[in-house]
């Protein structure tokens, strides 16, 4: 049995959750980098990387307006992409609002994959237990989870038994900002790295891929997959929604 048991969507389509927007593109990062896409950033998070790049989903901002999952899910209807970038701060922070909508999601005949950016702070069991428990979760929703390295200022706060919940089909990326990143980043994998494909992204303004490329060539890691944050190549790196 599983934590959490979700009613029907019936009784939740109402429930609100505070957001920030809801935009299609391209994803750009992770395995589905190139897809088109459609991200749902909530509003709220638990952590404060000392490099995050969406500093306006929480604290001291504002939420940009509330939304109940009915609607989010209209909106989510009326693009064509058929995976969805559930995102923040952080998405898993509204415990059973956040599963509600995740379920509301994969009710959705033409969405095939719903990827959730969660930071690494936030326990994944219970979610991974209604995974476990239910048909169309198990075929559309994948954890992408950080773990954050010294250089965010959190890695304190990670939750290494989240390592032990994640399928084959989830992704596990290190956000690398130096030497040091990239030394506890290598440990951490070889300590608790069961499952899910492993991902290396480069701090976009303290590491150059080149030198982040070299790092995981010349330290054998055969099965580390390089990520880099398309959607700043494309767009410039400050500008939001895209
Ligand atoms: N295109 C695009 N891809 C992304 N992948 C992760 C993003 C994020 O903001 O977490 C993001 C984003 O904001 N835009
Ligand atoms: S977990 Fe993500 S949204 Fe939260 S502070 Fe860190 S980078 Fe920003
Ligand atoms: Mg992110």
């Amino acid at each position: 049995m599983s934590k959490w048991t979700l009613p029907l969507i019936e009784s939740y389509k109402s429930w609100e959750l505070p957001m920030v927007e809801i935009f299609e593109t391209v994803e750009g990062e992770g395995t589905k980098a190139g897809f088109p896409t459609v991200f749902v950033r909530v509003f709220h998070c638990n952590l404060r990387c000392s490099w995050c790049d969406t500093p306006y989903s929480y604290a001291p901002e504002k939420a940009e307006y509330t939304a109940s999952i009915e609607e989010i899910i209209e909106k989510i209807k009326g693009f064509n992409s058929r995976n969805i970038c559930f995102t923040g701060g952080e998405p898993l922070i509204h415990r059973e609002k956040s599963a509600a909508l995740i379920d509301a999601m994969t009710q959705l005949p033409h969405i095939d994959d719903i990827h959730i950016e969660t930071n690494g702070a936030i326990d994944l069991k219970p979610f991974a237990e209604l995974r476990d428990n239910n048909f169309l979760w198990k075929k559309k929703v994948r954890f992408v989870m950080d773990y954050k390295l010294p250089d965010s200022g959190e890695q304190h706060r990670m939750l290494h038994g989240n390592f032990g919940v994640l399928s084959e089909g989830d992704e596990i990326k290190f956000v690398i900002g130096s030497d040091e990143d990239f030394n506890i980043a290598k440990e951490i994998k070889e300590t608790y790295h069961e499952k899910g494909q492993v991902l290396f992204s480069p701090v976009w303004e303290t590491m150059p891929p080149r030198k982040l490329v070299e790092k995981i060539l010349s330290a054998g890691l055969s099965d580390v997959k390089l990520s880099m944050q398309i959607h700043k190549v494309i767009w410039h790196p400050d500008e939001r929604g895209v």
